[in-house]
């Protein structure tokens, strides 16, 4: 069940020309931040999930599937749902956890956060438990997320979770930004990054093995969790000439799910054919849940760039990828 609903953020927050406050119909409150150009973001409070992120050019670059579920409870298809406090079916929670399913609001005067104060666009959103969160997770928590815009267009998540038990108990978690990309086709799209690295297979009972030598191709359903992977992941969509630079902190491992034919034609909010453009890239922490103790809090980012790639030689091109 949702959470109460508080005030609606447009009572109490003033836009700007970097962030505006919109009452969307149904009472799904939605933000927007706008960057240079066309570039801009869109988070709903409901899940406090980003659902657009458009470029310079106002092309969108994540995926949204055209059968997404737009009504509260259930989560919605496409953007980047947050996976807390369960990541997949790794506990007795829901799948995913309830973060996704919950009302978010505005957190108006969040903790300070070291960030580039060039940023304008950004948005600060805090979930806490609701009683019946607590009948089924019986720990209290603060979640507090910012979501921002950069100069270049860039995207950044950056979670801070809270142990607020007073009864001195410690809580553990599992997590994953679960981030679904838009590609043109998913069979011209390669991941650079996990090759060689181990992962837990969802198609093989979480088996675990190890990934071949180079760049991830997709030609069938993948559900893989890489584990203790780099800081850097690079998603190259080759007939767009994009690539994705995916970074992240406090998140050491990286899920990459393709539903493929056969299940996409067996979820009712997404297209029987829309598994050729999108690829989730999630960053997570899967293997080792987070343990905190009271007044202990964790910090997880997840920072998104779309480059031009001249990708040819199976080489990035390091210096776009490094300075996009
Ligand atoms: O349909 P959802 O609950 O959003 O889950 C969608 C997918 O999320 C993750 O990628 C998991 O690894 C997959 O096993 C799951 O199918």
């Amino acid at each position: 069940m949702a959470a109460a609903t508080p005030q609606s953020p447009h009572q109490q927050q003033s836009s700007s020309p970097f962030v505006e406050y919109i009452r969307a119909p149904g009472g799904l409150d939605k933000v927007v931040l706008r960057g240079s150009r066309s570039c801009s973001v869109e988070i709903r409070l409901f899940g406090g999930q980003v659902t657009s992120w458009k470029n310079d050019h106002g092309e969108e670059l994540l995926f949204v599937s055209s059968k997404a579920n737009f009504k509260p409870p259930k989560a919605f298809r496409g953007g980047i749902p947050i996976c807390f406090p369960q990541f997949g079916s790794h506990g007795n929670l829901e799948q995913h956890g309830f973060a996704r399913n919950r009302l978010w609001t505005i957190d108006d005067n969040p903790p300070p956060l070291p960030v580039n104060p060039a940023i304008r666009a950004f948005a600060d959103l805090i979930l806490k438990p609701t009683e019946d969160d607590l009948k089924m997770w019986p720990h209290s928590f603060e979640y507090r997320l910012r979501i921002a815009l950069g100069a270049l267009g860039d995207l950044s998540l950056t979670s801070r979770i809270r142990n607020t038990n007073t009864g001195g108990r410690p809580f553990s978690y599992t997590f994953a930004y679960h981030t679904y990309f838009s590609v043109s086709d998913i069979s011209e799209v390669r991941v650079e990054g996990l090759e060689t690295m181990d992962y837990l297979d969802n198609m093989k009972n979480k088996d675990r093995s190890t990934e071949q030598g180079d760049a991830i191709v997709f030609e069938s359903e993948v559900d893989k969790v890489y584990l203790a992977t780099p800081s850097k992941v690079a998603i190259i969509d080759h007939e767009k000439k994009r690539t994705f630079v995916l970074t992240k902190e406090g998140l050491p491992d990286a899920v990459v799910w393709n539903p493929w034919d056969k299940k996409a034609k067996a979820m009712q909010d997404f297209g029987d054919s829309e598994y050729k453009h999108m690829l989730c890239v999630e960053p997570a922490a899967v293997e080792k849940p987070i343990t905190l103790k009271p007044g202990e809090e964790w910090k997880g980012r997840m920072g998104l760039s779309a480059v031009p790639s001249s990708y040819c030689s199976g080489q990035l091109d390091p210096l776009k990828v490094l300075h996009g």
